[in-house]
């Protein structure tokens, strides 16, 4: 059986990847969240446990053995070497994880996986294409502030880890904006029309 076309759907914290993939979702397009697939790989796989044991201490797992992302959090998002040194442990699993899980839905149209951190469709990766999710910084602060228990300092330590806007348009074949006044379903109708019919969405 021939492979589903991947699209892969990435953008800073709080920018709404998971929205856009929630309505995917309703349209019975399988989505995969690399970044809550993650952390149940760190929950479950020893191999991971034992590397980030040995990295970050073994507060990196509470007295329940479950991963401890606050601390975690507090470590990595304040320190850049740190943070690829925990992303080169957990991404290799999660990527041929992916794998599987796309052989496992061969019979949809198209997948979608949705990663915080993403390369360009083709560029040492699987996808066809890549959308980015994009909306102001300041919207996307607010968000997290309800969202989340984190100070807007961290916030903003997030945002200083991750890849900048700027980069992320180098990467993106399709932009969605999610800014609470361009209406979000018709963008993503016209997305799943095209990638239906095979058709260029652009
Ligand atoms: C650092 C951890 C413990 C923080 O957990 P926590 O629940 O506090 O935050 P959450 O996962 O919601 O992430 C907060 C924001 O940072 C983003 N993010 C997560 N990991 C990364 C990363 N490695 N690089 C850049 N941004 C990241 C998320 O998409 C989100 O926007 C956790 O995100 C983690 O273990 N990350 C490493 C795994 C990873 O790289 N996931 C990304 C896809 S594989
Ligand atoms: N168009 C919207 N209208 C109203 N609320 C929204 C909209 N888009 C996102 N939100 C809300 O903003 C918050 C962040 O959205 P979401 O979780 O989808 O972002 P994300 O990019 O996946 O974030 P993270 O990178 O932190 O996982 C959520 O509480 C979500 O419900």
């Amino acid at each position: 059986m021939s492979q589903a076309l991947q699209i892969g759907v990435t953008g800073g914290i709080g920018s709404g990847k998971s929205m856009v993939c929630r309505l995917f979702s309703c349209l019975d397009i399988p989505v995969y969240s690399a970044d809550s697939r993650a952390k149940w790989l760190t929950n479950h796989d020893p191999v991971i446990r034992e590397k980030i044991t040995a990295l970050l201490g073994p507060q990196a797992y509470n007295e329940s053995g479950i991963y401890n992302t606050a601390y975690v959090a507090s470590l990595v998002f304040n320190n850049e070497t740190l943070l690829k040194e925990l992303n080169a442990i957990i991404h290799p699993v999660v990527m041929s994880d992916t794998e599987s899980w796309v052989y496992q839905h061969s019979d949809s149209p198209y997948v979608i996986k949705e990663a915080a951190i993403m390369n360009a469709a083709g560029d040492k990766n699987t996808l066809d294409y890549v959308i980015v999710v994009e909306a102001p910084v300041s919207l996307r602060i607010s968000r997290i502030l309800s969202r989340d228990n984190r100070s807007e300092k961290e916030i903003r330590a997030i945002i200083e880890r991750q890849v900048s806007d700027e980069k992320r348009r180098e990467i993106a074949d399709f932009t969605i904006i999610n800014d609470e006044t361009t209406a979000l379903i018709p963008q993503v109708m016209k997305l799943h029309r095209s990638f239906i019919s095979g058709k260029n969405a652009g």
